[in-house]
């Protein structure tokens, strides 16, 4: 479970909180879109679920690891449990798909005998096995989303954070993707997805937290959101 009490946060070179006591859970499992107009505080709110923003003050815990200003070094355990995909990607453009995925283990000192057969389930996971060997330059753009989540996912967290996923895709892959979020999702995976695109939450209802200027202004579970858009388009969802 993830839990926020009181979280805060203000940038240093930012006059004001921009995220503003927010106290929440997130249960296991669950499915969750954060929403919100622009400079809401939805990066933000992100950042420090993740552990790579601390936030500046309040309290935040994943699967009962503690993060506060004051048990910093509990970070590195979020990471570990949280992977991330946000606006700042980083990919290794003359490498492989491959090696752009295996890169994250590396890093992390996987077991080398394991870390072939990982990296191939992630890929096969978010259906790139095929393009394994295939140079990470010529991938597409719906591609590229994908070879970041199998980073964010490779190492097995137990929550993945994505913000704005579909930003700039056409609306089929955008759809492909969100169909791969809640794939994982149904696999246990609790998701947390940042998105502004209200057809998307239409099409795959879910819990829903709004933001306006950092403050969680609305929190939605996934029968009222069933329920409010049944009456909207006259019809009733099935989950
Ligand atoms: N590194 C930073 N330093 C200073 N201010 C920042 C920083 N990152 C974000 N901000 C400010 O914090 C506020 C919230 O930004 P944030 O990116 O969290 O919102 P958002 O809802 O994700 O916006 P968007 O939908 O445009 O990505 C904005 O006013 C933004 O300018």
């Amino acid at each position: 479970m993830i839990r926020l009490k009181n979280i805060s946060h203000m940038y240093e070179e930012f006059d004001g909180y921009v995220v503003k006591d927010i106290s929440c859970d997130i249960e296991q499992g669950e499915f969750v879109y954060l929403t919100g107009p622009a400079r809401s505080g939805k990066t933000t709110f992100l950042k420090i679920i993740s552990g790579q923003l601390q936030a500046s003050k309040g309290l935040l815990s994943v699967q009962s690891h503690y993060v506060s200003k004051k048990k910093k070094r509990k970070a590195y355990l979020l990471k570990r449990q949280v992977g991330a995909v946000l606006e700042d990607l980083e990919f290794l453009m003359d490498k492989t798909v491959y090696e752009n995925v295996a890169y994250v283990l590396e890093v992390i000192e996987y077991p080398a005998s394991d870390l072939e057969a990982r990296v191939l389930d992630t890929l096969a996971l978010v259906g790139l096995k095929y393009k394994a060997l295939d140079a990470f330059a010529n991938c597409s753009l719906e591609e590229r989303r994908r070879i970041a989540i199998a980073r964010a996912i490779v190492h097995e967290p137990s929550v993945l954070v994505v913000d704005e996923p579909t930003r700039d895709l056409d609306r089929k892959p955008a759809i492909d993707l969100l169909n791969l979020l809640h794939k994982l999702n149904k696999q246990g995976m609790t998701v947390i997805m940042a998105t502004r695109k209200e057809e998307l939450i239409e099409r795959m209802p879910a819990r829903m937290l709004e933001m306006k200027k950092g403050n969680v202004i609305r929190d939605r579970s996934k029968n009222h959101m069933l329920f409010i858009l049944s009456d909207k388009m006259g019809e009733y969802y099935i989950s």
